[in-house]
């Protein structure tokens, strides 16, 4: 089924069942299988169908539904496989659509059921549905529950199977209402009622799950450590873990299904016809960025459509080709293995190799995985596929149906699959046995994988491997599953049933014309009629064209003699006038344009008619005979009975006749007496004879009682015997077998015996061969320590020698230093004392200079002389200031000299010491060695 949304893939899905489902039973009333089959579509269409904007009943997945039949054309099973479900829509959904059906039908359930899932009010008391329309037009969700428990219940869920299953989406809801608020940075719950709520229904403890949800723990190396979550990460958290168990849930459901459709007799299975309903390819306005999931939808339809057009197109004309007949061949440039291979393709790296490889990079990001697309996958070419976008964080690529913009934001987190791993082992241990079915992998890693369980297939098809460029991401396992789906296709023979949406408003009984013109051009079903218009789309094999057409020329073909097929054909094509532009004549098949068949169809129909007709004309003609014959036999036996009639009414009343009437019956009575007197005369005779017989069969009975009695027991004494003889036997061969392996034994031991006799006497002489060796060793060995005990005198002679020097020379260096540093000191001293003492002076000198100079200005023309004289004297003050001056630097340079010449003493002392103390570790090290050689 193919197809855009809303354009009735599921609604003729369920069509082609129920017909398969009619046409296969026996005396047209359904078994419980046949039941089963049907009723397998309300449930997943309550728990995998959703409305959406252009569709009220969309299914937000896909799936394959085998039907398989036994060798008689009966229904012996059947099977669904699933692709794809829509998980975002269980925690968001735009304002006109809903969520999943099974959540509003849910809340209409009966109050006990509500009551164990907790559900108390209505979709707009959860925050998973309140954003959602809440009703569907001409849809009530209480019927649909009722409908779907009954559905439920023949497919043969037990009550408890059955609250398991809402369990589960009652938690989901619980999950919705749980408010993260922020304390310090860090996320808290606020409603911690609501956690308790999907704990109760999970089966696993509230206070835990709040840890895990909170503060999760994650394993870094070999230790666990707990890493405090944002209330951004806690809501995404939430809502991966609704998606998950809403996913995980879905897949149990179809697997229990599966489990009751399976057939009992599945060993008969022939056959199957399989129907494929998987979602449309998605393209709506130009303006819509598509996500990941969207990828996937259209790499599906994209594969699909290639697998239409081989068939349509390239098979048809391989067909051709291969029965070698006039054609040219047309290219109808539907090649799609060109986006295919973008979308799918390791080598090159394509679109999901190329995310998957950035989802196992440690710092893989959503925009370095746009880099390496751009990098990988664009080109100048105008025919690409692909192509990048000015504006969005995103790329263009180019499928059959047109050109669609996907935004890459959040592609890696979606393809990780990212699951918070505390809760999920957490659920893996839940106290509820279907909630830790649908996590038993995560519970297979805790217990160091030694418990062998044996995972369903549902979660084996969900698991989410670890290990380095093993992951089973999203992408990844589509790619794989869709290549199942393609390699089952490829061997099937396919029909395509497209379906066309009329118009996108939900009406019927309107069609947009457009929107029709664009489904039929871009799904190629217009090609698909060109195709037909030009080429032979109706072929018949010689053998059934000449049977079933040979009618219409009845004296052509002589039975007698052999004419080949291909003759045959000609001859009957001949015979039939027809246009020879209208049919083609192949290897093994005769091709037929469109319309002809129909014609030869029709002929047939005629010629059939007259025949029946003169066959309807001869059985009535012998049915008109038998009905004359029949009528004149009556007449004549009407007439004997009228003969016969009217002696006996002449000869009743005459006397003699009266006399022989009532005599004849005496006559008879009499005879009869005798007989039955003879008959009971042989009956006591045989009654004796019989009791005789059986006294005679009884004591046989008993005699042949004892006589099996006898024979058992004697077939039992036989039979001990034998077993007596056979032990005997078989003790014999044993010990026959045991004397001889006794002896094969002493053989043996002796053998080796002898063996090791002589290689002991080898070992002999080795060893001592290897012990004058060894002597010899030892005594150059006793030479060699001598004189290493020697040198080690030596060594250490010369090391306490350098000891002792170094000692020396420490304190000779220690002297020195104190020495030099008095030295120092004194200068240093020194030169502060004269450098106060200068300024005493000059202090002094100034406060005379005061002196003098307030004098002079008293007296300044008096003084003059001595004012001179003053001045000459501080010039030689002055002078003497210098001098001082020069010396207090020559001082200064003797110290930096002084200095210097230590620094470098001290260096070259520590050098020494360095050097020294090497050398001493060095003599330690080899009085070490020597003194770890043995002694002997
Ligand atoms: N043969 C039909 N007879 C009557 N109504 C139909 C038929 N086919 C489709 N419809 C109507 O169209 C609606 C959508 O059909 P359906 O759910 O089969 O579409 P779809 O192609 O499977 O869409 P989706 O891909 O979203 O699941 C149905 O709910 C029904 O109302």
């Amino acid at each position: 089924m193919l197809g855009e949304s809303g354009a009735g893939k599921t609604e003729n899905t369920k069509k082609v069942i129920q017909y398969l489902t009619v046409v296969a039973s026996i005396d047209k009333h359904l078994n419980e299988l046949q039941n089963q089959i049907l009723q397998a579509n309300p449930i997943l269409e309550a728990f995998g169908n959703a409305q959406t904007i252009r569709n009220n009943n969309s299914s937000r997945f896909g799936k394959f539904i085998r039907i398989e039949f036994n060798s008689r054309a009966q229904i012996c099973g059947a099977n669904i496989e699933w692709y794809l479900l829509e998980k975002s829509r269980v925690h968001y959904q735009t304002p006109k659509e809903r969520n999943y059906h099974i959540f509003y039908q849910l809340l209409e359930a009966d109050e006990d059921i509500k009551k164990l899932l907790l559900l108390d009010g209505t979709a707009d008391d959860y925050n998973f549905l309140k954003q959602s329309n809440k009703r569907i037009d001409g849809v009530d969700d209480r019927e649909e529950y009722l409908n779907l428990v009954k559905a439920l219940d023949i497919m043969g869920l037990s009550e408890k199977e059955k609250l398991d299953l809402f369990k589960i989406v009652a938690a989901i809801l619980h999950l919705g209402n749980i408010s993260i608020t922020s304390y310090l940075d860090r996320a808290d719950i606020k409603n911690f009622d609501m956690v308790e709520r999907a704990c109760h229904l999970l089966g696993i403890s509230a206070e835990g799950f709040k840890k895990s949800l909170l503060a999760p723990r994650i394993k870094a190396g070999k230790d666990w450590v707990t890493q405090a979550k944002s209330p951004a990460q806690v809501i995404a958290s939430i809502d991966a873990l609704a998606k998950t168990l809403y996913e995980r849930n879905f897949g149990f459901l179809v697997e229990r299904i599966n489990k009751a459709i399976d057939g009992p007799n599945a060993k008969e299975k022939a056959g199957f016809i399989g129907v494929l309903d998987i979602a449309g390819f998605e393209i709506f306005e130009a303006s819509v960025l598509f996500n990941f999931e969207q990828l996937c939808i259209n790499y599906t339809n994209e594969k699909l459509q290639q697998f239409f057009n081989q068939n349509m197109f390239e098979l048809e004309q391989e067909e051709y080709r291969k029965e070698k007949i006039n054609w040219d061949y047309i290219d109808f440039g539907k090649d799609l293995q060109p986006t295919i291979d973008l979308i799918e393709k390791i080598n090159p790296v394509g679109i999901l190799s190329c995310l998957e490889e950035e989802c196992v990079a440690p710092r893989g990001s959503d925009q370095r995985f746009l880099q390496k697309l751009n990098k990988f996958c664009n080109n100048d070419d105008p025919d690409a596929k692909y192509k990048t976008t000015r504006f969005q964080d995103g790329f263009i690529l180019k499928h059959y149906a047109g050109d669609v913009e996907y935004s890459v934001n959040g592609w890696i987190e979606k393809n990780k699959y990212p699951l918070n791993e505390d809760i999920t082992r957490l659920l893996a241990r839940s106290s509820q046995k279907h909630t830790a079915k649908l996590f038993e992998e995560y519970e297979e890693e805790n217990n160091d994988r030694t418990h062998n369980h044996s995972t369903s297939s549902f979660v084996s098809m969900l698991k989410v491997r670890k290990g380095s460029g093993s992951f089973g991401t999203v992408g990844q396992r589509h790619k794989q599953q869709l290549s199942t789906l393609m390699s089952t296709l490829y061997v099937t023979h396919p029909h395509f049933v497209r379906c066309i949406l009329p118009n996108d408003k939900k009406r019927p009984g309107e069609i947009q014309t457009k929107l029709v013109l664009d489904q039929l051009r871009c799904n190629g079903v217009l090609e698909g009629i060109r195709i037909c218009r030009k080429g032979f789309p109706n072929r018949l094999s010689f053998d059934e064209f000449r049977k079933r057409y040979g009618i219409l020329c009845p004296n052509l073909l002589n039975r007698e003699s052999f004419i080949d097929g291909r003759t045959a054909c000609q001859l009957l094509l001949d015979q039939l006038n027809l246009d020879k532009e209208r049919y083609q004549i192949g290897m093994t098949k005769v091709f037929f344009k469109a319309t002809v068949l129909a014609e030869l169809e029709e002929q047939r129909d005629n010629k059939l008619g007259v025949c029946i007709t003169q066959f309807q004309a001869h059985c009535r003609a012998r049915l008109a005979r038998q009905f004359q014959t029949r009528f004149s036999r009556q007449a004549d036996a009407i007439r004997v009975m009228q003969r016969n009639a009217r002696i006996y009414i002449s000869l009743r009343e005459w006397p003699w006749w009266k006399v022989y009437a009532k005599l004849k019956p005496l006559n008879a009575a009499y005879r009869v007496d005798i007989q039955m007197q003879e008959r009971d005369q042989k009956i006591h005779t045989l009654e004796a004879q019989l009791k005789d017989q059986s006294s005679t069969a009884n004591e046989m009975a008993s005699r042949n009682q004892e006589l099996e009695n006898q024979q058992v027991e004697l077939k039992q004494l036989i039979l001990d015997e034998q077993s007596i003889i056979r032990e005997l036997e078989e003790s014999k061969q044993e010990l026959f077998q045991k004397f001889t392996m006794a002896e094969e034994r002493i053989e043996e031991l002796e053998s080796e015996l002898n063996q090791k006799s002589k290689t002991m006497e080898e070992n002999q002489k080795n060893l001592e061969q290897k012990a004058d060796q060894a002597n010899l060793e030892l005594f150059q060995q006793l030479e060699e320590n001598k004189t290493l005990k020697e040198r080690l005198a030596v060594l250490e002679k010369e090391n306490k020698d350098i000891k002792a020097s170094l000692k020396e020379k420490q304190y000779q260096f220690d002297k020195e230093t104190i020495e030099k540093n008095g030295k120092i000191q004194q200068l240093e001293l020194d030169y502060k004392n004269k450098i106060d003492i200068l300024n005493t002076e000059i202090e002094e000198l100034k406060e005379q200079l005061n002196e003098v100079k307030s004098q002079s200005a008293r007296d300044n023309k008096q003084n003059h002389e001595t004012t001179v004289q003053l001045e000459s004297e501080i010039n030689e003050l002055k002078q003497a200031l210098n001098n001082e001056t020069d010396t207090r630097n020559d001082l200064q340079t003797k110290y930096d000299c002084l200095k210097e010449d230590w620094d470098n003493l001290t260096a070259l002392v520590k050098a020494e010491s360095d050097q020294a103390k090497s050398r001493i570790s060095r003599f330690d090290q080899v009085l070490n060695d020597l003194k770890a050689i043995p002694s002997s």
